[in-house]
């Protein structure tokens, strides 16, 4: 080949040693004797029985027993033995049912899917999945170090192979997601190289959710909004507080918002809670107008609202000041919810900068210094980059409905939302009203869904408390 005048021509086989690599170095197979692999086996079977009684202390104490009773007593008194532990179990199924469930029930159940479904397919869907590291020609896979459940949902450990990291495991969550045939995959760091992998057996918020009953009291730091995924009540808090709706067109931000004044319908007829809704669209509000103590939909009329809020939160202050430290909802002194739909009309969207500026101001100063004198912002928003909404971080509570990119997460839940799990660029547009939340003392992101407030709710909503006391009963205040 080097003597050929058009070597640089030469087709070369893939395989075939290039010429600067006329010789090449295999690695040697050595075949390993037989004695050695049975000796490994041997010593695996042995290791197991041993550490059997610590690992399934029951199934082995189980089947210890079943064999010491036929062995010393015989049949008969096995099947005694078995008829009283039925009616043991059954009666504490009976008498304890939560702690049957959880002791036994889902003990069994985790047994099994770790059987059925962890062990058996995960090395497959693992190597597909590509999540299979390879060293010196051998395969390394994470390892499942115990698979546990709830009710809704089992939680598989995992140790990580040495040198990859979570966020190998998180760039695989909808391949790993639809290899064990769950809905959805959430990773959560517990540690080095510690994860643990949720996969929900079911999603208990594939279905749309009617709007909840009224509540007969109302719990200023729980309202009921909807459901979260492991089928508890998704309870939103609004008092000493502001909260801050983000989501792309159709997410279901109007759900949120109308959960919100539903669960706040009684405390508005008693007038210990006031809402104003500000409305750019005229799409969203206007509908329960009449539930309103003011209602403003045009720039200048909104942009005068929240002033006119300010003005009065500045006035409560300063009475509060050296009095007290922090509001209880009274008619008097009622709680104030300054709902603004779509927020960036105001402080982005208008043409005009000094409507832009004031509403800015007005926003900035109601959620920095509203939460002690019983004022709150509800703001819903559709784009959260700073350019749209430099004041997100006034709001301490987030709810981030469908988003268009990875990146918004944590635009909205805080930096290490999507890391933990929060996938909501990946809600699909098939479920409006499902979003991301972090509940107070836990950093861990929950996935919600609000109630859908149809019109024919809204309608009589209005029918039964509009319209609101704020409007019958305060001078100065009404329809601005
Ligand atoms: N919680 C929900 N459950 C079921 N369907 C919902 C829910 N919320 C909204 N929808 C459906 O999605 C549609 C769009 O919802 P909505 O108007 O609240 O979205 P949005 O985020 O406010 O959009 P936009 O920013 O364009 O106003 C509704 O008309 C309704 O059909």
């Amino acid at each position: 080949m080097f003597n050929s005048r058009n070597a640089g021509a030469t087709q070369v086989q893939p395989t075939s040693p290039v010429p600067a690599h006329a010789i090449r170095f295999r690695t040697p197979v050595v075949e390993t004797p037989a004695v050695f692999l049975i000796t490994r086996w041997v010593w695996r079977l042995l290791r197991s029985v041993v550490l059997a009684p610590f690992r399934f202390p029951v199934a082995v104490s189980t089947v210890a027993g079943v064999v010491a009773t036929v062995h010393y007593l015989g049949w008969v008194w096995l099947s005694l033995g078995v008829a009283l532990s039925g009616a043991g179990l059954a009666g504490w199924w009976w008498r304890w049912p939560l702690s049957f469930r959880s002791l036994v029930v889902l003990r069994a159940l985790a047994t099994w899917r770790w059987l059925w479904v962890y062990r058996r397919h995960w090395q497959p869907v693992l190597v597909v999945a590509g999540l299979a590291e390879s060293y010196q020609e051998r395969q390394y896979l994470p390892q499942v170090k115990s698979v546990t459940c709830s009710e809704w949902a089992d939680r598989v450990r995992v140790r990580l192979v040495a040198g990859t990291s979570p966020a190998d495991v998180e760039n695989r969550v909808v391949e790993l997601a639809h290899g064990f045939a769950a809905p959805s995959c959430r990773v959560t760091v517990l540690g080095p190289r510690d994860v643990v992998l949720e996969f929900p057996r079911r999603d208990l918020l594939a279905e749309p959710l009617d709007a909840l009953p009224i509540p007969d009291e109302v719990d200023l730091c729980a309202l009921p909004m909807g459901l979260r995924e492991d089928g508890q009540t998704w309870r939103m808090r609004l008092h000493g507080t502001h909260v801050l709706t983000v989501g792309v067109t159709g997410a279901g931000k109007g759900s949120v918002i109308w959960s919100a004044i539903r669960a706040l319908l009684p405390a508005i007829d008693d007038g210990t809670v006031r809402v104003w809704a500000i409305d750019p669209k005229r799409m969203e509000l206007s509908y329960g107008r009449p539930l309103f103590a003011r209602y403003a939909d045009s720039a200048e009329t909104s942009v005068a609202l929240l002033e006119s809020a300010v003005e009065q939160m500045q006035q409560r202050a300063a009475r509060y000041a050296g009095r007290q430290r922090t509001h209880t909802a009274t008619a008097d002194d009622p709680f104030v919810v300054v709902i603004l739909d779509e927020v960036a009309f105001l402080t982005a969207y208008h043409p005009d900068r000094d409507i832009r500026r004031r509403a800015e101001n007005a926003i900035a100063t109601l959620t920095s210094q509203g939460r002690s004198v019983g004022f709150c912002v509800l703001a819903a928003l559709q784009d959260p980059r700073k350019e749209v909404m430099n004041l997100r971080n006034l709001f301490p509570d987030k709810v981030a409905l469908r988003l268009d990119e990875a990146s918004q997460v944590d635009m909205v839940l805080g930096e290490d939302a999507h890391e933990r799990g929060a996938n909501a660029h990946l809600i699909t547009p098939d479920v409006p009203g499902v979003a991301f939340v972090r509940l107070e003392g836990s950093p861990i992101p929950v996935r919600v869904r609000a109630a859908y407030v149809t019109d024919d709710d809204i309608a009589a909503m209005v029918a039964e408390y509009g319209p609101s006391p704020g409007l019958r009963s305060v001078p100065g205040e009404g329809v601005a």
